[in-house]
């Protein structure tokens, strides 16, 4: 016989398994019952995904912060020792276009534990929400707490808040020094790019203070097509970039960017971005107060609010 408890939890995991998905059309549509299917479900989904991790716990390998490529997580954690050795962190990203910084981020021999779990988290039969900004997005995840229908798995939030707090936030701030101030709000997303399916992004610029864009492809998955282009507003030049496994951009938000069109195989990313409360960014020109090493690697106090860019 189930404890109270138990009863109440085991029926939000089968509640949200039983949920009805609004139409697609309505989806794409953005029409405002979908906006009110996720919020009406907003608490069963969290208690459905606890409720999933509590039973998988053990089946399912969680992705841990070990996945991170060696160097950079040595010189990360060498730098939250002791922030004036922050140098080794930057040193490891090179600037390969204005205000777009390139760097190995996860070891790709060790991906497929990401994959594979966000493959087990596509299969538990909870309805995630696509983001809304990718036209079509059909197999990518909203992935922070503020979005409606998101990877709520405590164990891949713990993961999103690690790499958020402990790598992207202080890295951005010694790369971006004016963005700082502008990053203790978070939002993230997963996108995967195929034939036929989604396949290129429009130039634009993001809400972002920085974005985080990192491929989470396996070494064995070729595509072709599918650079980032990202555009030069004041030489007009444009940088075409390829992504390889592993590999992370991190760039200005106000940089613009597009997505060539994928003409073979798949590409898979996580693109994290932060900015200030009330999703404020910083303004061109801005007067930038100097801060210390011990100030970037610091965890804000800030509580974080609603906004959503999408
Ligand atoms: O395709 C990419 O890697 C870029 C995605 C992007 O720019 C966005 O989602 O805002
Ligand atoms: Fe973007």
């Amino acid at each position: 016989m189930n404890t109270h408890e138990n009863v109440k939890t085991t029926s939000s995991l089968a509640q949200a398994r039983a949920l009805t998905l609004p139409p697609r059309e309505a989806i794409l549509q953005r029409a405002p019952s979908v906006k009110q299917f996720w919020h009406s479900n907003a608490k069963l989904l969290e208690s459905a995904w606890q409720e999933w991790q509590k039973e998988e716990s053990g089946s399912v390998f969680e992705p841990s912060i070990q996945l991170v490529d060696e160097q950079l997580s040595k010189a990360v954690e060498q730098a939250w020792q002791n922030p004036d050795q922050e140098v080794a962190v930057k040193n490891l990203w090179h600037e390969v276009a204005p205000g777009v910084f390139k760097a190995q981020f996860f070891n790709p021999a060790r991906l497929e534990e990401l994959r594979y779990y966000l493959d087990a988290l596509a299969k538990t039969g909870i309805a995630t929400r696509a983001p809304f900004g990718i036209v079509y997005n059909r197999r990518g995840a909203m992935l922070d707490p503020r979005s409606e229908g998101y990877l709520a798995a405590p164990g891949f939030q713990a993961f999103y808040n690690q790499l958020l707090d402990d790598y992207m936030r202080p890295i951005a701030r010694l790369l971006m020094p004016e963005i700082h101030g502008f990053d203790s709000q978070t939002f993230g997303f997963s996108i995967e790019y195929q034939a036929g399916m989604d396949t290129s992004l429009q130039p634009h610029t993001d809400a972002s203070a920085a974005t985080l864009n990192i491929n989470i492809n396996l070494p064995e998955e070729q595509y072709e097509g599918s650079e980032v282009d990202f555009y030069d507003p004041i030489t007009k030049h444009v940088k075409r970039l390829r992504f390889e496994p592993g590999e992370a951009m991190l760039h200005r938000g106000s940089v613009p960017h597009a997505a060539q069109p994928i003409t073979k195989g798949t590409r898979n990313n996580m693109v994290l971005w932060l900015y200030g409360e009330k999703m404020q960014i910083p303004v061109f020109n801005n007067v930038i107060e100097p801060k210390t090493a011990a100030e970037r690697w610091a965890k804000p106090s800030n509580i974080k609010d609603k906004f959503a860019p999408f």
